[in-house]
């Protein structure tokens, strides 16, 4: 890094090339789009507008936003709409300077309604090659929903494997408290021979036990949320020590009430014990904000400098998927940002 930092901080973090680990492409369907697919589908909202709609917004705890987010999800019918929601995300990826996108998407909020696996990956899988014109590399990420049974998350597995090409790995969401990795042992062991890359949400809301579990029964590469690791110091020495990226969202903490504000986030202390911590958006349509809204707010209440600016960037290249070359580049592009700046 050069020695004269800049002096403008926010448009750095604006500016900086960056890869996106952890967002729920669900979860980035804003109220305008969802009423605009309502009406589309003749699909009836409970709410009578966008505004009603953004009230309902408070959330007090994880379930509170799950069972509104599932519901919102009910206007998504055909494979334009899953491909308009997409679209509309990586567009705000590409104005945030997303480089690399790793997606989730939830099948199994679908299939249950009647929308087939085949409609569901079409549209988002269109969305992401098209995203290559615009510089982003997408690629998505099949999650499982953690309240539903082992025997449904084998089902999904087996409904998506004719369409193996269009997804690169496996994650694990929905309601944590009650619901441990390890009920999904057998699934996520058929899916690390299948070659898929496979992640989990721990640590959000649940203790660090489930951190310990995602990685030693599930064994995944990387732990979504996994800021509850902070409790355990033993569990931060292996995250630090075999380099297991967590992916971080701060807003979402928030607005889910996992930290009573961001100026007590524990980002800094993460970063700070040596892991590979990133910045994430998670949920942005329901969060408040995108991947540079997490990091604008995060930093001004925190007081994170230049230097973390870096190693988070740096961080989300390094936890990605890419392929090894590309992680290369996107490092070199973002070492050139950082000396000219
Ligand atoms: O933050 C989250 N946690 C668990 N499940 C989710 N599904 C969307 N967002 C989340
Ligand atoms: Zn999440």
């Amino acid at each position: 890094m050069h020695a004269s930092v800049p002096t403008d901080l926010p448009a750095l973090l604006a500016a900086m090339p960056k890869a996106e680990l952890h967002i729920h492409i669900e979860g980035s369907l804003e109220p305008e789009l969802m009423f605009q697919l309502a009406r589309r589908n003749g699909v009836t909202l409970p709410y009578a507008s966008v505004e009603d709609l953004r009230k309902a917004y408070a959330f007090s705890n994880l379930q509170s936003f799950l069972d509104i987010y599932y519901a919102g999800a009910s206007v998504l019918l055909h494979e334009q709409d899953f491909h308009d929601m997409a679209w509309a995300y990586l567009q705000r990826a590409r104005h945030d300077n997303v480089l690399r996108a790793e997606i989730f998407f939830d099948p199994q909020t679908h299939t249950a309604r009647g929308v087939s696996m085949e409609t569901v990956m079409g549209g988002l899988h269109r969305a992401c090659t098209d995203a290559k014109n615009l510089g982003v590399d997408a690629e998505l990420i099949l999650c499982f929903l953690r309240h539903l049974s082992e025997q449904e998350a084998f089902e999904t597995l087996e409904a998506a494997l004719p369409l193996r090409d269009r997804f690169i790995g496996v994650g694990l969401d929905s309601s944590e408290v009650g619901h441990p990795p390890e009920k999904f042992a057998r699934v996520f062991a058929r899916c690390r021979e299948l070659g898929l890359h496979l992640v989990a949400h721990a640590g959000e809301e649940g203790p660090p036990e489930y951190v310990w579990s995602a990685l030693d029964v599930l064994k995944v590469e990387r732990i979504d949320h996994g800021v509850q690791s902070a409790r355990d110091p033993a569990l931060m020495q292996r995250l630090a020590q075999d380099r297991i990226p967590l992916t971080v969202c701060p807003l979402s903490n928030l607005k889910l009430r996992v930290f009573p504000d961001l100026a007590q986030h524990n980002l800094r202390a993460l970063l700070d014990a040596g892991l590979v911590a990133t910045v994430n958006s998670d949920d942005p349509a329901y969060f408040g904000g995108y991947i540079n809204a997490n990091f604008l707010q995060t930093f001004a209440a925190t007081g994170l400098d230049v230097r973390h600016a870096y190693q988070l960037a740096r961080n989300s290249f390094e936890g990605s998927f890419a392929q090894a070359s590309a992680k290369r580049r996107y490092i070199e592009r973002l070492d050139v940002e950082f000396n000219a700046a």
